[in-house]
């Protein structure tokens, strides 16, 4: 791919008898926003950590904008921006004194720098906060501190490891926005790692599935989900109150049914189309009260929980461990 900012091929990194990262392939276009998505532990941050040039590969190459890290690690720095999932500032100092003081590490001359961070600032929501300091910033704040650090020296690459780590949903979806703008207006190409597929997948062109150190899949979140869900029968849960037995028979009988479970109080109903309408009338005509009915699969919820299933199925549906179990957090 010509236009790949970054790339990896074959890329490994083993510690003892652990493998962390197994033969990764990956490439990531200009402009581009890649998820790397999995549980904690998937290797997401070592990936990272290699395309940084800060953990040296066991086996494969990385190439960012053009550059080894293994070998070109400083040009690396240079063209790259690095939000890790713990950043570090100084709490006594306030927010644009730890931007002039990264300006000058970079060595931006004083006027450039401080009219950057006025920009900068204004950018991520923090002007009033400016004059604060640190340490009484919030941690959506501070998040928001951090990527105006990343970007005070113009990265043509920004990575940022577990970016919403922390932050409620509003401060969430709020920080996701700003981190689309940068590949959307700027043309700069992102990386964030993840393990909540749910907050991050919206601001995605693709997403890597990353567990124990193999990526099962990547592309576009459809793609996924047909790829994986694609000529599955559609299945849908209903609870019925009352639930007359002439519900039941009511309800095999609508066109498209092609089975009918009981599970405790749900009813489980297989179909080839989208027969929820059909079902709620046919129930509803039979004497029964429908006060439950959902769509089960054909949802990324349901995408993600595949690939872990055919992983293994390490992780089940009410596993507090699950990524799912993250959803809406
Ligand atoms: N320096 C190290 N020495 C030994 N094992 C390590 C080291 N760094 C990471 N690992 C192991 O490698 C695996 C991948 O870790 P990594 O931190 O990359 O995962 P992750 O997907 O980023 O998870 P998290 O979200 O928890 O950071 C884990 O099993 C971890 O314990």
């Amino acid at each position: 791919m010509p236009d790949a900012v970054i790339e990896a091929r074959g890329l490994t990194k083993r510690y003892g008898d652990l493998t962390a990262v197994s033969d990764l392939n990956l490439e990531i276009r200009e402009g581009e926003v890649f998820g790397l998505l999995g549980p904690n532990g998937a290797g997401k941050t070592t990936t990272i950590l290699m395309l940084l040039g800060l953990t040296e590969p066991t086996a494969g190459t990385a190439r960012v904008a053009g550059f080894d890290p293994t070998r070109q690690p400083l040009e690396v720095k240079r063209v790259t921006g690095y939000l890790p999932d713990n950043v570090g500032f100084y709490d006594d100092m306030t927010g644009r004194q730890n931007l002039l003081y990264t300006a000058a590490l970079n060595g931006l001359p004083r006027g450039e720098a401080e009219s950057r961070i006025e920009r900068l600032l204004e950018r991520v929501g923090l002007a009033e906060a400016a004059d604060r300091r640190v340490g009484t910033y919030s941690r959506g704040m501070r998040q928001r501190l951090g990527l105006a650090d990343v970007l005070l020296k113009e990265p043509r690459v920004v990575i940022l490891d577990e970016p919403t780590l922390g932050l409620d949903p509003k401060g969430a979806q709020e920080f996701l926005v700003l981190i689309r703008t940068l590949a959307t207006e700027e043309r700069r190409t992102v990386l964030l790692s993840s393990h909540l597929l749910y907050q991050v997948q919206q601001i995605c062109d693709r997403v890597g599935i990353f567990v124990r150190g193999r990526m099962l899949a990547e592309g576009p979140i459809e793609e996924l989900a047909d790829r994986i869900l694609g000529h599955e029968p559609l299945l849908v849960e209903m609870e019925l109150q009352p639930a007359p037995a002439a519900a039941v028979d009511a309800i095999r009988s609508v066109a498209g049914v092609e089975s009918v479970e009981e599970d405790g109080r749900l009813l489980l109903v297989r179909a080839g189309r989208d027969v929820r309408a059909d079902l709620v009338r046919a129930a509803t005509a039979a004497g029964a009260g429908v006060v439950h009915l959902r769509q089960r699969g054909r949802t990324l919820d349901e995408v993600y929980r595949r690939y872990f299933q055919a992983d293994g199925g390490e992780y089940g549906h009410d596993d507090a461990r699950s990524p799912l179990a993250a959803k809406g957090a």
